[in-house]
């Protein structure tokens, strides 16, 4: 995905009301494929109609930060001459809004090539065009780019210059917490092709018996599915000359479900399931009766529910924010782990709001595999032969677990998130 996808979803992820404005999105309204020469600066017409989208998303970005309150905005444009640069930090800095400008500078040809197929050609502007022509017409829309482009070199401003695709990193008068954080994490940033498996561990004992937290051992089923996994990951893509690492948790249940997987494996506290509190150890319906109140509490706001002595979804993205830096700066990992950490993981990938993220159904014995696209994240999801029960329980139920459904042979499902 481009990196201004990427950061929006992770600021959202954390809970930074972020935005993106892209003059882009404005410009195509009056010209929505336009070839290489409307951005050559001696097109006249092409020259106006740019400088009108800038103001018009400039402007609804400052509505946006008065009215709606938002915290981080980004303006995604070229922005790259110095006279436009002044012009944002006057125009934006007068509203004692801090301004950041991000560069992203590249003159390795082949990274060059690789972004424009991956990332231009699917692009609104080149959409049902051949992408050898549209790759041809961008290839030319960079060379009308160069003809006025000047680095950022502002000592005044603040900003940060990645040099191919963060391999250099330059960086000016950053000032505070969060644009340190958003520097370190574009500075995690790749674009090579990679995928992130990811599975709950094989049914437990406490999963048959409906109780929540705990460190039980795997079921018998669940330890069928730890035999059975490395053949799964192979059909889900996984070889074993691919340089992969497996990630656990430090609990029993995830350990022996990796068990056989013939990779490096690490274990991540990080990676430890939602800690229950004093309801570890009970089943639903024992807490029903036991703290009604906690009970309906959590229901009603389960992301931001803590429970007495434990955590909520909401603490648990804070606990998974480096797990999440790692594996943007890592290629392929598979994650052996938990119910609520794949429901947060999982989120973080495919950009799902904290209201529905706690109550997502991640099945036992499936791997889900994510492969980050130009425009989204693509889902392929490969179900075990192997019975287990449901863990998911809907809103206000304390009902005991139900047998899920499970395939005649392993069977794979694809979805794709834009
Ligand atoms: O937030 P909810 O829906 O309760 O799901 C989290 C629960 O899932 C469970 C199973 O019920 O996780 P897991 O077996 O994957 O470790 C519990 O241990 C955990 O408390």
């Amino acid at each position: 995905m481009s990196a201004v996808h990427v950061v929006v979803r992770y600021l959202r992820w954390l809970s930074v009301d972020a935005r993106t404005f892209n003059v882009g999105t404005y410009r195509r309204q009056d010209t929505p494929q336009p070839t290489a020469d409307f951005f050559d600066t001696n097109n006249k017409e092409g020259e106006r109609m740019r400088r009108a989208a800038a103001e018009a998303a400039v402007k609804d970005m400052l509505k946006w930060f008065s009215q709606e309150k938002g915290t981080v905005a980004i303006l995604d444009a070229t922005n790259s001459t110095q006279a436009r640069r002044r012009w944002i930090a006057q125009t934006i800095g007068q509203y004692g809004i801090e301004v950041m400008f991000v560069e992203s500078k590249c003159d390795d040809e082949d990274l060059i090539m690789s972004n424009i197929m991956e990332v231009k050609t699917t692009s609104p502007d080149y959409r049902g065009q051949d992408p050898e022509l549209a790759a041809k017409d961008f290839r030319n829309r960079i060379r009308n780019y160069e003809k006025i482009y000047e680095t950022i070199t502002e000592t005044d401003y603040t900003y940060v210059k990645l040099i191919n695709v963060g391999t250099q990193v330059v960086i000016n008068c950053i000032q505070d917490y969060l644009q340190s954080r958003i520097v370190y994490f574009l500075m995690n940033l790749h674009i090579k092709p990679r995928s992130i498996w990811l599975s709950r561990h094989g049914e437990s004992m406490f999963n048959l018996a409906g109780k929540i937290g705990g460190d039980a051992d795997l079921s018998p089923r669940g330890f069928r599915y730890s035999e059975a996994l490395p053949e799964i990951c192979r059909q889900a893509g996984i070889v074993p000359e691919q340089n992969i690492t497996v990630w656990t948790s430090t609990m029993k249940r995830t350990i022996q479900t990796a068990q056989h997987l013939p990779y490096n494996k690490l274990q991540w506290k990080a990676l430890d399931e939602l800690d229950s509190g004093t309801c570890d150890g009970l089943t639903y319906e024992e807490i029903e009766e036991q703290f009604p109140e906690d009970f309906r509490a959590r229901d009603d706001d389960k992301y931001n529910y803590r429970y007495r002595g434990g955590e909520s979804y909401r603490d648990l993205v804070i606990r998974l924010e480096p797990i999440i830096m790692e594996m943007e700066r890592q290629e392929n990992v598979m994650v052996v782990t938990h119910q609520a950490v794949i429901r947060c993981i999982y989120a973080y990938f495919m950009n799902v709001p904290q209201d529905r993220s706690p109550w997502m159904e991640i099945p036992l014995h499936t791997v889900i595999k994510l492969t980050p696209k130009a425009y989204g994240t693509k889902e392929e999801r490969f179900k075990a032969n192997i019975p287990a029960v449901s863990t998911f329980r809907p809103k206000y139920s304390s009902a005991k677990h139900q047998e899920a459904d499970s395939p005649d042979v392993n069977e794979l499902s694809v979805k794709m998130n834009v």
